[in-house]
């Protein structure tokens, strides 16, 4: 499929700081919207629907895939995740630069759709770090732990299959790096297209 605007994918496992690297992007690029997706997994403590997720039910969430409503969902750590068409389909025929938060399976799928979307990974220092950050975040039980630290290993496996690697060890580095990265990709873009304004507007000259 192809539209006018720029698909990032970022992807990482549980703890690795991706939110949070995300949030931070977002409040310093006017041009980039977020997608929101759909999830069976229940709300955290300061979580609101249709903020971080719109949380529903498994069989609504089944509804959903059987009307052909995702571009792509996946379970992730026991609990079922998508990106749905309404959210960004407008957003992204409009011409909008789009980012996803989605796990490495949807960030795959997606790739086969969207072949020109730009696939990046964060990885956290150190699975001790990793474990630390999830500790530390105070969210998730024991066990929900247990289970992202059990499923981080393989996570980190499918890294190869990304355009980019990010290491998120100081924060501010690794948002640096994410800047970076959307920046070159938009330079990249506009000069594909030949279009001296839009290299000058992806450089915020014009
Ligand atoms: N495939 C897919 N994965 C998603 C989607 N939304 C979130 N995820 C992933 O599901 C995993 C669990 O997310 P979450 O429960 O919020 O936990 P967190 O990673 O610890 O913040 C993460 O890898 C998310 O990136 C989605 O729409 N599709
Ligand atoms: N570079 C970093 N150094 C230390 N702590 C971090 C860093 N990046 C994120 N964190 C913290 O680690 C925890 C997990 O981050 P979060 O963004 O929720 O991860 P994810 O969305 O990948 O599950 C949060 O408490 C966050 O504040």
């Amino acid at each position: 499929m192809e539209y006018p605007g720029n698909l990032f994918v970022v992807a990482a496992p549980s703890g690795a700081g991706k939110s949070s690297l995300v949030k931070a992007l977002l409040e310093l690029d006017s041009r980039l919207m977020v997608s929101i997706s759909h999830t069976t997994r229940s709300p955290r403590g300061q979580e609101q629907n249709g903020r971080e997720y719109w949380f529903v039910s498994e069989e609504e969430f089944r509804a959903m895939i059987d009307r052909g409503d995702f571009f792509e969902w996946a379970e992730v750590h026991g609990n079922l995740y998508g990106t749905s068409r309404a959210g960004i389909e407008s957003r992204m025929a409009a011409g909008e630069d789009v980012i996803l938060e989605i796990d490495w399976q949807g960030a795959l799928q997606i790739k086969r759709l969207f072949p020109h979307a730009v696939l990046i990974f964060i990885l956290p220092p150190s699975y001790d770090e990793l474990l630390q950050r999830l500790q530390r975040r105070g969210e998730d039980d024991p066990e929900v732990i247990q289970t992202r630290m059990a499923n981080a290993r393989m996570e980190v496996a499918q890294a190869r299959h990304f355009d980019f690697v990010i290491i998120n060890a100081l924060f501010e580095t690794a948002l640096f790096d994410l800047k970076a990265i959307v920046h070159a990709q938009r330079l990249k873009y506009a000069a594909q297209r030949r279009s001296r304004k839009a290299v000058f507007d992806a450089l915020n000259l014009s």
